[in-house]
């Protein structure tokens, strides 16, 4: 069998999900220099002021059962994939296929890892096998459900959708498990809209009825007069892709179009000759009325009693949207009354149709089982997009068709890199700060940037600082996926400021300050005069550095761990500090002193390669003039 190879990865590549399993963890093929986490593609997350509310104890923990992400981020050119043990392993995911797709997509997965082509699972089957699974594709026929996603125990790293719709996809619990959901969004997209236009034509013209009349032996010309298209209002519900293009096709035929779509662009409408009206007015004049929306709770049954009411008699009405955006009983009384005089329908509710369907039975409807999508050009397109979206996914990389996770662009990702580890960093050592049994409630993120505001993203940086706060104290793996999610089931309100700078704005971020309030510190000289823990970084010749604690500027690159010392400012402080750490073997890779005032109090930073031992500690706050010193692991 051909085999079609993975396409070369670039080196600005982002890893996101490592395909890692509770026994085993993967870095397939190269290994890339992030590990990434998810948010929410809720569009309210990409505001840059972001919050979510409420308490969270940093001694709380709570199990969720999601393991599929890359644990730490190693450095800035090294990353290795881990599981939760820190196992590094080159085992082969797992990915099941549970509806037929095309063989170019199932070659690309094969080159990549294990394929189980498993069609007709029950969902128990599903439920069974899921576990053993790192990847699931789906078309619309398997609902992967919160059960799925439940069995899974959290080896699923990511679900494929073999094309658009994904309201077989239970999303929610998708991203409260941290599973990455991809669809391949465009390849199927001519394919439909062919198929509506099929429908369009072959119902105005009774194609099908008169074919059956045929082969029953009848000749019924005069039964089966037809109607015009040329001249007849056509409206495109839902001016997406498919909308569009059916759009522009039904212009070809002399039809007069307009739309309705209430987060279209006019101009692209503009641009193809339609006119984007109300729901009310597209309903209210069309002769023809075709569907593009998805399904969504708005969409669901949007066509029903009371809008079939206000349709002109006799309207026209194609669906290969989705069977939900219908209520069926409704359209069966309104084709009984001769409100709608035909329908052509490519999509259910319930699919397959139960066999006694009043509607399928209809001598007023068309129905084809849902082939929209079904030539053979689109399945192998959709095929290799979805193929490559779940390799990509399951290499770690950040994909361009996530429906749960922000889709963000190679070349940012490769500017972000640094920050993105700056940003983990700096939660994970802000954390580790806090003592108190109050529990940290709120965290402030503030970027400086000379960048606007519009070209920054900083949902990445957010997701980065709020996995580095939560994953020390607790046994839940965040990643961009769930970031926002799991910060807001534990109370932690997470809000973000961007403050301008004047500076070049040649890179994204100038710096990242962590401020955590309410809180007490382990290291009072952590807390700035606002009695917040305040700690700061910037990414340096492109390695993170912890730049300010609470009040005082220090300069020491964020690898390997910290000690962080206050004393009274004198001479032969890192001499002293420095001894005892080589008498214990702990060796110090940097070393910076910041002071607020000469001959006061001053900060040392010390980067160590190892954890100093508890008599070595315990050495070092007997010096006599350190005030207080704290030990944190990066
Ligand atoms: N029958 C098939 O085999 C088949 C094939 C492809 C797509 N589809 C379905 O067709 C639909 C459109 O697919 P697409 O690729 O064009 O998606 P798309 O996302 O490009 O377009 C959908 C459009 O619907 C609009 N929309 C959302 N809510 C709306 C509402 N309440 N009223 C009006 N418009 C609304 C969106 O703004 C968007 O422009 C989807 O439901 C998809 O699942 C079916
Ligand atoms: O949303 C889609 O992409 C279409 O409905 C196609 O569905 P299918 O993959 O089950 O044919």
């Amino acid at each position: 069998m051909a085999s079609t190879p993975c396409p070369p990865r670039t080196a600005t590549t982002a890893h996101l999900n490592s395909p890692l399993s509770s026994s085993s963890s993967v870095n397939h093929n190269k290994p890339s220099n992030l590990s990434f986490l998810h948010a929410s593609s809720n569009p309210s997350s990409v505001k840059l002021l972001h919050s979510v509310s409420a308490s969270f104890s940093p001694s709380s923990t709570t199990k969720t059962g999601i393991c599929n992400v890359l644990k730490t981020v190693e450095s800035a050119d090294i990353s290795l994939s881990r599981d939760l043990h820190g196992v590094v392993s080159t085992a082969k995911p797992t990915i099941l296929v549970s509806e037929k797709l095309g063989e170019a997509g199932l070659d690309l997965l094969r080159s990549f890892g294990n394929v189980d082509c498993s069609y007709d699972l029950s969902p128990q089957d599903l439920c069974a096998k899921i576990s053993l699974c790192d990847a699931l594709i789906v078309r619309s026929g398997t609902k992967v459900t919160r059960e799925v996603f439940d069995a899974a125990q959290g080896r699923l790293k990511v679900v494929g959708r073999a094309g658009v719709g994904i309201d077989n996809v239970d999303l929610q619990a998708a991203t409260e498990f941290g599973c990455l959901v991809v669809n391949a969004p465009t390849a199927n997209t001519i394919a439909a809209a062919e198929h509506g236009i099929a429908l369009l034509t072959s119902m105005a013209r009774n194609v099908a009825q008169a074919d059956a009349s045929m082969k029953a032996g009848k000749w019924l010309r005069s039964k089966y007069v037809g109607v015009s298209l040329v001249g007849k209002t056509l409206a495109v519900m839902g001016f997406g892709k498919v909308g569009s293009e059916v759009a522009r096709r039904a212009k070809g035929l002399g039809m007069h179009v307009i739309a309705h779509d209430p987060y279209a662009p006019a101009d692209r409408a503009r641009a193809i000759g339609v006119d984007l009206v109300s729901f009310e007015q597209a309903i209210s004049t069309a002769d023809f009325i075709s569907l593009h929306m998805p399904l969504t709770p708005a969409t669901n049954k949007v066509f029903n009693d009371d809008t079939f009411a206000k349709m002109k008699k006799g309207v026209r009405l194609i669906n290969v949207a989705r069977g939900g955006v219908i209520d069926e009983d409704a359209l069966v009384r309104a084709l009984d009354s001769g409100i709608v005089a035909q329908a052509a329908l490519d999509v259910f509710t319930v699919e397959p149709p139960p066999k006694d369907s009043k509607l399928v039975q209809h001598e007023n409807v068309t129905v084809t089982p849902h082939l929209g999508a079904s030539t053979k050009e689109a399945q192998e397109g959709v095929a290799i997009e979805i193929a490559e979206a779940v390799v990509g996914a399951l290499n770690g990389e950040l994909s361009a068709t996530a429906v749960n996770a922000p889709m963000v662009p190679p070349e940012v990702l490769s500017e972000l890199a640094p920050y993105v580890v700056l940003a983990e960093k700096l939660g994970r050592l802000a954390v580790q700060l806090v003592t108190g049994g109050s529990g940290i409630q709120s965290v402030k993120v503030v970027y400086k940037s000379a960048r606007d505001p519009d070209s920054l993203d900083t949902r990445l940086l957010r997701a980065m600082v709020t996995k580095g706060i939560i994953e020390p104290i607790s046994d839940t793996i965040i990643n961009l996926v769930n970031a926002d999610f799991i910060a807001k089931q534990k109370g932690l309100r997470i809000s973000e400021e961007r403050i301008i700078v004047d500076s070049s704005p040649e890179y994204p971020v100038e710096s990242i300050q962590v401020h955590i309030s309410n809180v007490q510190s382990r290291f009072a000289s952590a807390l700035s005069e606002n009695g917040n823990i305040s700690i700061e970084g910037r990414v340096k010749y492109g390695v993170p550095h912890l730049t300010r604690v609470g009040p005082f500027s220090v300069d020491v690159s964020l690898e390997g761990n910290l000690i962080l010392c206050r004393q009274v400012d004198q001479p032969g402080m890192i001499g002293k500090v420095g001894n005892i750490l080589g008498e214990s073997n702990v060796n110090v890779s940097f070393m910076s002193v910041g002071r607020t005032v000469k001959g006061k109090l001053a900060i040392m930073a010390i980067g160590v390669d190892e954890e100093p031992d508890k008599d070595t500690q315990k050495k070092i706050g007997e010096v006599s003039a350190v005030e207080e010193f704290v030990f944190l692991k990066l």
